[in-house]
C-alpha cells in the first residue's frame, strides 16, 4: 500500500464540479451546485448501492422475502452492495386493525440483522402495488394475501362492491372501478374513510418505534409507488398525497427523530419522466429535515421490451435526461433533500441491456443518487436466473464506488481499475471515507494519492482513508499499486 498525501490549501485546487446544478437552493445544507446525502451516525454522507428485496415478500404468508442469507453472502461477495430497499408490508405490521405483530416485525429485524453484520444500510419500504392482496375480481377476500395486489390488509380494503373485471396485464387492474375505489376510500377521497390514513400513520409509528434505535435502518419509504385513485396528478400529489406523508412523518417522529423519510411521486407518468406536482413535507425533527425524495425509473419505451440500441435508445435517453431534470426539481422543491432512486430495472436479456444500467448508474453518479435496482428476485431481471446463472447485472453493479464519505461529495467517477473523488472533508467526522474496490479491478495492492490510508481490507473490498489535513476540497485517486 503505498499513500501520497496531497494537501490543498483554502484556495487548493478547485474539483471541477461533475455534477449541473441541481437548482435547489436548500434549507438542509446542500448548494445549489452539489446534491445533498443521506448520513450514517457518524456524520458521513452516504452514497447507496442496492437491490430491492424483494418481491416475493409481496405474497408470501411471514411477510418476508424467499431469500436466504446465503444469497446475501452472494449478493455482498459479488457486488459490493451496501443498501438494500427491504420490502415490509401494512398487511403484515398491523393484521388487525390497532394490533401490530411484533412477530413479524422480529421477523424484519433478523433480516435487518443480517445487512447490518455486512455493513449495510437498510431502507424499510411500505410496498403496494394495486392496494391489496384480499382484491380478487369476485370481490374482497378476507385473507391478505393471494389476490390482485399487495399491500393493505383486507380491514383496510373497501371497493364497495364495484366490479373488478379480470386483465390481462396486472398493470390494468388499476383502472378497474373496484380498485380505483379501494385507493378513493384510502385517500378518503369518498368521505367515508378518514381513519385509514390514521391507521397507516399509525402503523409506521409501530414500524419506527421498532427500529428508531437501529443503526442500520437509514430510511422509511412511506408507499410504494403512490396512486391517487379518481384523483391524479396535483390534485392528488399537492392533496391527499402530501397529506398522507405530513401525518405519517408526524406520527414517526412521535418515535424515531433519527431514520430519513421518504417520500415518492405518484407512479402514473412519473416513473416515466413526467413532472411530479410533490409539495413540501415539514419534518418537525429537532437538528433539521430528514426527508428524502425516492423516485422510480421506468421509461416507457424501456417498458414496451424496445430495448436501448437505435431510436429506442435514442428515445429512451431523452426520457431519462427529462426524468433527470425533474427529479432534480422536486427535490429542490422538497427542500434540497436527498435523492434515492427506489427502482429502476429491466429485462437483462434485452439489446442493450448493459449500456441502458450503466447509463442510469452513471445518471444516479451525476446527481448524487442513491440506487436499490428492482430486484432480486431470481430471473432475467435479476442478478441470478433461478438456476443461479449470473446475468449482465452482476458486472454492471460490481464497480468501485465510494460508500461513506467523511464530507460532502463534490464529484466522483470510477472505471474498472481506478476511482477518483472530490470532496469537501467535513472535520467533525470522526470516522474514515469508506470506498468499495472490486477484485476485478484491484487485485493486489492499492496506490492511492489524495489521502492517507487507514486500512485496506481485501476480503470487504473496502478500503477506508484519512483526508489530509487542510480546507477545502479534497481530490483522492486510488489505482491497483503497480
Ligand atoms: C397504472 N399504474 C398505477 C402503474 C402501472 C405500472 C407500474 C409499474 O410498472 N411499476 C414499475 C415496477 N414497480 C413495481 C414494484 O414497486 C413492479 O412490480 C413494477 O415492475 C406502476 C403503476
Amino acid at each position: 500500500i503505498t499513500s501520497v498525501a496531497l494537501v490543498c490549501g483554502a484556495g487548493g485546487a478547485t474539483a471541477q464540479s461533475g455534477l449541473p446544478d441541481t437548482g435547489s437552493g436548500s434549507s438542509n445544507g446542500s448548494s445549489a451546485s452539489t446534491p445533498s446525502y443521506p448520513k450514517d451516525d457518524a456524520g458521513r454522507s452516504l452514497i447507496l448501492r442496492g437491490f430491492n428485496t424483494a418481491s416475493s415478500a409481496k405474497s408470501t404468508p411471514d411477510g418476508m422475502p424467499v431469500f436466504t442469507e446465503a444469497d446475501l453472502d452472494r449478493e455482498h461477495a459479488a457486488m459490493g452492495t451496501g443498501f438494500v430497499r427491504f420490502l415490509i408490508s401494512w398487511r403484515s405490521v398491523e393484521p388487525t386493525p390497532g394490533q401490530y405483530d411484533q412477530q413479524y416485525l422480529d421477523r424484519v429485524e433478523q433480516r435487518v440483522g443480517w445487512y447490518a453484520a455486512r455493513g449495510y444500510k437498510v431502507m424499510l419500504d411500505m410496498h403496494q402495488d394495486v392496494y391489496s392482496g384480499a382484491i380478487t375480481t369476485a370481490g374482497v377476500s378476507t385473507s391478505n394475501i393471494g389476490g390482485i395486489g399487495n399491500g393493505a390488509p383486507a380491514w383496510a380494503t373497501y371497493t364497495d362492491g364495484l366490479p373488478v373485471p379480470p386483465q390481462g396485464q396486472w398493470e390494468l387492474y388499476y383502472l378497474d372501478p373496484g380498485v380505483i375505489r379501494a385507493f378513493d376510500n384510502f385517500w378518503n377521497n369518498t368521505g367515508n374513510h378518514p381513519e385509514l390514513v390514521e391507521h397507516y400513520a399509525n402503523a409506521w409509528r409501530a414500524v419506527a418505534q421498532r427500529f428508531a434505535h437501529n443503526d442500520a435502518v437509514v430510511a422509511y419509504d412511506l408507499m410504494n409507488e403512490p396512486f391517487g385513485g379518481s384523483k391524479q396528478g396535483r390534485a392528488f400529489e399537492a392533496g391527499p398525497l402530501a397529506a398522507m406523508y405530513q401525518r405519517t412523518t408526524a406520527a414517526i417522529r412521535q418515535a424515531d427523530h433519527k431514520t430519513w423519510v421518504c417520500v415518492e411521486p405518484q407512479s402514473v407518468g412519473v416513473n416515466q419522466g413526467a413532472p411530479s406536482a410533490l409539495t413540501k413535507i415539514d419534518d418537525p425533527r429537532p437538528g433539521g429535515p430528514r426527508i428524502a425524495y425516492c423516485p422510480h425509473l421506468y421509461p416507457i419505451t424501456m417498458d414496451l421490451g424496445a430495448g436501448y440500441t437505435g431510436i429506442a435508445r435514442v428515445i429512451t435517453d431523452a426520457s431519462v435526461e427529462t426524468w433527470r431534470a425533474g427529479v432534480q426539481y422536486t427535490a429542490g422543491v422538497l427542500g434540497g433533500v436527498p435523492i434515492i432512486i427506489g427502482e429502476f430495472g429491466l429485462d437483462t436479456t434485452l439489446p442493450g441491456a448493459r449500456d441502458y444500467i450503466d447509463h442510469v448508474y452513471d445518471t444516479a453518479r451525476k446527481i448524487g443518487a442513491g440506487v436499490s435496482y428492482w430486484s432480486s428476485d431470481p430471473g432475467t431481471w435479476g442478478p441470478y436466473l433461478s438456476n443461479g446463472t449470473p446475468t449482465v447485472l452482476v458486472d454492471a453493479v460490481n464497480k468501485p464506488y465510494p460508500r461513506a464519505v467523511a464530507g460532502t461529495p463534490v464529484d466522483w467517477s470510477s472505471t474498472t481499475s481506478q476511482l477518483q473523488l472530490t470532496y469537501r472533508p467535513d472535520r467533525t467526522v470522526g470516522a474514515p471515507t469508506e470506498i468499495y474496490l472490486p477484485r476485478t479491478g484491484f487485485p493486489g495492492d492499492v496506490h492511492v494519492t489524495g489521502a492517507q490510508v487507514v486500512n485496506w481490507d481485501r476480503a470487504s473490498r473496502l478500503l477506508t482513508v484519512q483526508s489530509p489535513a487542510g480546507s477545502g476540497t479534497v481530490t483522492l485517486t486510488v489505482t491497483p499499486a503497480a
